[in-house]
């Protein structure tokens, strides 16, 4: 006979718990608006409300990381630089799955000098035990990380938008060093610029996304692969508010702010939203997405095998656990 001596809700030691979410952001210490590279951003507004903004920014930045580590993340922090504005959001810093990070290559000067600080960022992540790899884009091919280089671990597809920052050509990079499907998107719209601001992926299949984002060809291809009854379109008032730039952990999705269809849309598949106040991003065209990396992502292929031994960087999604996909 076989005594189970394990008490309720505790798990059998053979089975290690899960490790956390684990997310890199960057405290908006040096955050502000500065320069145009998009349609949101207006440095003279900035400039007008600069401590009402700066003090927003803060705090809502703030709010985010305890609401992550309230659901149960752990956050890694990139050292702030100052005349380096857009080092928080990042979500740009590089794609990163199964241990190995591509490091970004910038389309515009203004955000070039993030590259070496993210790169010895990740350096330092690797010598940790955090990351087994550390790749740089080949010479001439712009990716701005995981903000255009969406990761659907359900389908095991990269979804890559191109068009405003990021090259297509940065597919075949993309396939080659992870080994995963890459779907290359055009974005139409200079507004939804990165592909996070237009689509996300969620743990239980569907995916939020800005129809008007995409050309038709890439409506069509959406619709193809994702299934129309699985996307669930995010209203024009919300993608305007950068509703769909949500950052999605298991059944939990946080973002900015959401209208009530939108969270009823969410709340009738089973997902609970939290919003955040970080609308003093918006001014420089980023929300909650943007300002977090996840550095645990696995493919479906590696899922269960821990990365960088089994110490604190180990961070499997083991098989036949509860969705924590993305
Ligand atoms: N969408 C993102 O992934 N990141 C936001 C980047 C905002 C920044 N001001 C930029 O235009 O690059």
């Amino acid at each position: 006979m076989t005594i189970d001596v394990t008490a309720p809700g505790q798990r059998p030691s053979a089975q290690p718990e899960p490790a956390p979410p684990r997310i890199i952001m960057c405290a908006p210490d040096h955050f502000e608006v500065s320069y145009t590279i998009n349609p949101w951003m207006r440095p003279d507004e900035w400039e007008a409300r600069r401590s009402e903004l700066s003090g927003a920014a803060a705090a809502g930045w703030s709010a985010l990381r305890r609401r992550l580590q309230q659901l149960g993340a752990a956050v890694e922090l990139v050292a702030p630089r100052s005349g380096l504005p857009d080092l928080v959001f990042t979500a740009n810093a590089a794609v990163v799955l199964d241990g190995k990070a591509l490091v970004a290559r910038f389309r515009h000067p203004e955000r070039r000098p993030e590259e070496p600080h993210f790169r010895r960022f990740f350096d330092g992540l690797a010598a940790r035990g955090l990351l087994d790899e550390v790749h740089d884009m080949p010479p001439g091919v712009c990716l701005e990380g995981a903000g255009d280089c969406v990761h659907d671990a359900g389908r095991g597809v990269f979804f890559l938008g191109h068009g405003f920052r990021s090259d297509r050509e940065a597919a075949a990079v993309v396939a080659d060093l992870f080994g995963e499907e890459v779907e290359p998107l055009e974005l139409v719209d200079p507004r939804f610029y990165h592909m996070d601001t237009a689509l996300c992926p969620l743990s239980g299949g569907e995916v939020l996304y800005v129809p008007g984002a995409f050309s038709a060809e890439g409506r069509g291809r959406l619709r193809e692969r994702i299934g129309a009854d699985r996307l669930i379109e995010v209203p024009e008032a919300d993608a305007v508010r950068l509703a769909a730039n949500a950052v999605n952990l298991g059944r939990d999705v946080v973002l900015a702010e959401a209208s009530d269809d939108l969270k009823a849309a969410l709340a009738e598949r089973g997902y609970s939203v939290h919003e955040v106040p970080i609308r003093s991003f918006g001014l420089s065209g980023g929300s909650a997405f943007c300002l977090t990396l996840r550095l645990d992502r696995r493919s479906n292929r590696r899922s269960g095998r821990p990365v960088g031994g089994t110490g604190p960087g180990a961070a499997a999604d083991a098989p036949g656990q509860p969705a924590l996909l993305d």
